[in-house]
């Protein structure tokens, strides 16, 4: 067996797989300084609130963490922190990326940092054709011990052989999907072996939450989470619980308008989420170019769509 680590593979899998039962994935933020420096003592405040939140896991550097605007040294401060806060509260799962070479660097540091996996987040600029996507997680996988999720958005997209081929490459646990295409996906589902992990990763994913549910696919990465823990807690019972008119009027009051707004410019995926966080007083910073920060006019938008959903979940601004 050449994975041993702090947990066994199988443990790793099984903690997520609890987790993923007791709350949304939350997905930090990555918190920068007035200058655009690293600030960890404000990253390391902010996701003690997000643990205190009790999501199923925790994922840094990713996405909403800005991993693209992170260099090597920063990304390993971040993953370091971030096992040190959760402290074996929930799995660490690191996002890592670009091609295999620097993505196997990655891997090795969010290893050395003590996470417990990592989320193989798309390559980018080429297509890349099924061999060579499959390819790509051979790469990693035969260079970390760490568990890898893959993550299929952009240009990453697998067929249902391909899911198949990935599954049994040893080390790969799980995908996230970002596409929502709801037909392919039931037939990776189907396609993959017993025990094998699915998380719903679109973008606002309570948006389609309920739909991938009836696939199999409970499991949601939340944006929101990381602004405001109150609202996606409160939603994600209501699923759970199975309490559809709250789930519509959570949808309606909140996420579709959130959606609306985040669709507006490109990059507010990120630094909208980042900008909300502001408003709640956490001390996250601005977003590192070449994302920028919203103007006037959509800030006023959404700290009124903030106070809104604050107050259908009976939580203060
Ligand atoms: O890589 C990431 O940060 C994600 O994919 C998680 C986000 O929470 C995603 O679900 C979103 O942007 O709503």
């Amino acid at each position: 067996m050449r994975r041993q680590h702090l947990h066994t593979e199988t443990e790793t899998v099984e903690r997520l797989r609890e987790g993923m039962g007791l709350g949304v994935l939350s997905f930090p933020l990555t918190s920068f300084g007035a200058g655009g420096e690293l600030d960890l003592d404000s990253y390391r405040a902010y996701l003690e609130r997000q643990l205190a939140a009790c999501p199923g896991a925790v994922f840094p550097a990713c996405g909403t963490g800005e991993f693209f605007s992170l260099d090597e040294e920063e990304y390993r401060a971040v993953v370091t922190a971030t096992v040190e806060v959760a402290g074996g509260r929930v799995p660490v799962v690191a996002g890592i990326g670009y091609g295999w070479a620097q993505a196997s660097r990655f891997a090795r540091i969010a290893e050395e940092a003590g996470a417990d996996a990592a989320l193989v987040l798309p390559h980018y600029l080429v297509a890349a054709p099924q061999d060579g996507l499959v390819a790509q997680l051979e790469q990693i996988a035969a260079r970390t011990r760490l568990p890898l999720i893959a993550y299929q958005r952009g240009q990453v997209s697998f067929t249902a052989d391909s899911l198949r081929r990935i599954a049994a490459i040893d080390g790969v646990i799980g995908l996230k999907d970002g596409h929502s295409d709801l037909d392919r996906l039931q037939r990776l589902t189907l396609a993959a072996p017993e025990g094998f992990l699915f998380f719903n990763g679109a973008s606002t994913a309570e948006i389609q939450a309920r739909a991938y549910a009836t696939i199999g696919i409970p499991a949601y990465s939340s944006a929101v989470h990381a602004f405001a823990p109150e609202i996606a807690g409160a939603f994600f019972t209501a699923l759970r619980d199975g309490d559809n008119a709250r789930v519509d009027e959570l949808l309606r009051g909140f996420y579709v308008p959130l959606v609306e707004l985040r669709d507006r410019v490109p990059g507010y995926a990120v630094s909208l989420v980042k900008a909300a966080a502001r408003l709640r007083g956490e001390r996250v910073g601005r977003v590192r170019a070449p994302l920028t920060d919203p103007g006037a006019d959509d800030l006023a938008v959404l700290e009124k769509l903030l106070a809104t959903g604050l107050d259908l979940v009976g939580a203060a601004v």
